[in-house]
């Protein structure tokens, strides 16, 4: 949806979050104009997923034990055909990688939303990481198309270069905006906007459109300060506060057809 839709639908995000990061998310979803919900209760699975227009799982501090409640999550979502946005934290380290396997195998994940490093790992090409960064160097849009081919999902990449493919079409946005990787949680609450701006309806466009978002907000943040802890603020101003002209505008100049 575009974001005038977004603002009016107030499109309502389940969260399945990390213990990190729920804040940020949390208010990343209500800035930009949805409804955000954190929960990991299963009893309550059926009802909240009845209400949500869009599932988010993040698996950065998942435990083992949560992986038989995150497949019947997922399995309601795709019963209700309602999106649902996997968050792969730091996948490509062994251990993290196992429960990842089952979970994806088992249940339906529409969308895919990681760093390089944690894409390559599903596109099965190696890339350098450290712990939840991505650290390497690789042709981003080969990897993004790869994973997309391998998994069925659509594939977000994000980086200093963002790529978006659903294995036939790739789509990058090159914008630098390297404030953004100084905060912890930037990607969780990206994959959080994907789910809100495809709560109607799956598709390439909509998690361009929700990318796009996050870089032209940290480019305009980036106008005004030059610090993490200012900008982490100014993030969600500008969130709040961007007309969808200029995001629209944004899309135009920067995206880039593979
Ligand atoms: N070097 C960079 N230059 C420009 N933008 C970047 C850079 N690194 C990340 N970003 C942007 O930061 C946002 C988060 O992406 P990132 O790849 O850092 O996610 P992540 O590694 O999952 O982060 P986290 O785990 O901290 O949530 C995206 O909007 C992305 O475009
Ligand atoms: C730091 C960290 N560790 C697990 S999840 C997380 C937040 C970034 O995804
Ligand atoms: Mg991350």
């Amino acid at each position: 949806m575009k974001l005038s839709e977004l603002r009016q639908q107030t499109p309502l995000v389940f969260n399945y979050a990390n213990y990190v990061t729920p804040q940020l998310v949390a208010n990343v979803v209500n800035v930009i104009g949805g409804s955000p919900i954190m929960a990991r209760e299963i009893e309550e699975f059926k009802d909240l997923v009845s209400l949500s227009d869009a599932i988010v799982v993040n698996t950065g501090t998942w435990q083992r034990e949560e992986l038989p409640a995150t497949i019947k999550l997922i399995q309601l979502a795709n019963q209700t055909e309602t999106v649902v946005v996997l968050d792969p934290v730091a996948v490509a380290i062994p251990s993290r990688s196992v429960p990842v396997k089952s979970l994806i195998s088992e249940s339906q994940v529409n969308i895919i939303r990681g760093n390089a490093a944690e894409i390559a790992w599903f596109a099965d090409v190696d890339f350098a990481s450290h712990g939840i960064d991505a650290t390497g160097d690789g042709d981003v849009a080969y990897i993004a198309k790869l994973a997309a081919q391998k998994t069925g999902a659509i594939i977000a990449l994000s980086g200093k270069k963002d790529v978006i493919s659903d294995g036939e079409s790739t789509i990058s946005i090159a914008t630098d905006v390297p404030l953004l990787a100084t905060n912890v949680g930037t990607g969780d609450a990206l994959s959080a906007l994907i789910g809100a701006f495809n709560g109607d309806s799956i598709s390439l466009d909509n998690t361009v459109r929700a990318m796009a978002t996050m870089k032209l907000a940290g480019l305009k943040a980036t106008k005004k300060v030059a610090t993490p802890g200012y900008f982490s603020n100014q993030l969600l101003d500008e969130l709040y506060l961007l007309p969808e002209e200029e995001l629209e505008d944004f899309i135009k100049q920067e995206v880039t057809h593979d």
